[in-house]
């Protein structure tokens, strides 16, 4: 069967020029070459420190950044990005601030049409049963239709948020800590309704998120991300509950409490390395405990360690 979504090798440098007349050029390699495939119908959570590179990632999956290298498929089409409305059309954005995502000057009905129009050339009356089809799968009021953003409480805005990124009809669609501005009231109503859209629409997520709580509850399988790499991947139940990887461990015991924000614990040099001047070896040997000499000299990559999980750790942890 084919994926929904399929990278290789998939990499991003952003070029930094300094020095005098800018004759200086370093990289940042917000994302180093990374490979994984997400079935349909999975969601797929994304974890790791600010920084580690999620949003490099996700702005290249929907294609508002060009890879270094690598490519991106989604059902088998390789995307390119001299073609922007391919990505538009299979794979969507939702931001996490609802109302700010949302152009203040445009009605919400306004806003509902833009993909519409850009990415499929609707005509009216098409656009309009369309919309209407997808507000009522996401209950909000015809109405609301007229209404401009700062009218809508976080919740519904991001109904509204969802709603856009369902008109396009995408086959994935990327949520960006899609409830981590809501109330945690509001929060539950909008994880069920993205839970009964994902199988109306037979849709495929991927979930970006620190609260690890949520990703876990969400998730079919964990990504976790370290100084742009894949360091640990795996069954959501088995991530976190018997990790691996030693930095996998470290966020799991630094944030067990529903809601908590992701941020290590202090420890001798808990900063994450300076991403103009790397360190060799793997990039997470400064902080780990379990360290060796050969941590420091080569980069360990991604092996199995038992059922579906995989970590780029020389000494994993054990069961
Ligand atoms: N346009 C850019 N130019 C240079 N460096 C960048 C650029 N965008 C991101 N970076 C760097 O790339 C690395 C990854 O950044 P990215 O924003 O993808 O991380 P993140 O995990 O999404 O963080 P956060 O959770 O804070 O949004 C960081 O070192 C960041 O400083």
């Amino acid at each position: 069967m084919t994926s929904a979504l399929k990278v290789e090798n998939l990499a991003k440098t952003f070029e930094i020029s300094g020095g005098l007349f800018g004759r200086n050029k370093a990289g940042v390699r917000a994302v180093r070459p990374m490979s994984f495939e997400v079935p349909t119908g999975e969601t797929l959570g994304i974890v790791g420190e600010s920084g580690c590179g999620k949003s490099t990632l996700a702005r290249m999956l929907v294609g508002l950044l060009e890879p270094t290298e690598g490519t991106i498929e989604i059902e088998g089409k390789a995307l390119d990005n001299a073609d922007p409305a391919a990505f538009g059309r299979l794979i969507q954005y939702m931001f996490q601030d609802p109302v700010s995502s949302l152009n203040p000057r445009k009605t919400i009905k306004q806003i509902m049409e833009a993909p519409l129009k850009r990415l499929y050339c609707m005509g009216k009356a098409e656009r309009d049963k369309r919309i209407d089809e997808i507000f009522d799968s996401v209950n909000l009021r015809p109405e609301f239709l007229e209404r401009y953003p700062h009218e809508f409480s976080g919740g519904q805005a991001q109904r509204i948020g969802v709603a856009r990124a369902l008109a396009a009809a995408p086959r994935i669609i990327i949520l960006d800590e899609p409830v981590s501005a809501l109330d945690v009231s509001v929060q539950a109503q909008v994880l069920n309704l993205l839970r009964d859209l994902k199988s109306e629409f037979n849709l495929t997520y991927l979930f970006i998120s620190h609260d690890l709580a949520v990703v876990e509850a969400v998730s079919d399988r964990i990504v976790v991300l370290y100084f742009g790499s894949v360091v640990e991947i795996g069954k959501a139940e088995e991530v976190f509950a018997n990790p691996r990887h030693p930095y996998t461990k470290l966020l799991a015991d630094s944030a067990p409490v529903v809601g908590r924000p992701l941020t290590a614990p202090e420890q001798k040099d808990s900063e994450l390395p300076d991403p103009l001047n790397p360190p060799p070896g793997c990039a997470f040997a400064t902080r780990c405990p379990r360290a060796q000499e050969r941590c420091k000299k080569e980069e360990p990559v991604l092996e199995p360690v038992g059922g579906d999980q995989y970590a780029a750790c020389f000494y994993p942890l054990q069961d």
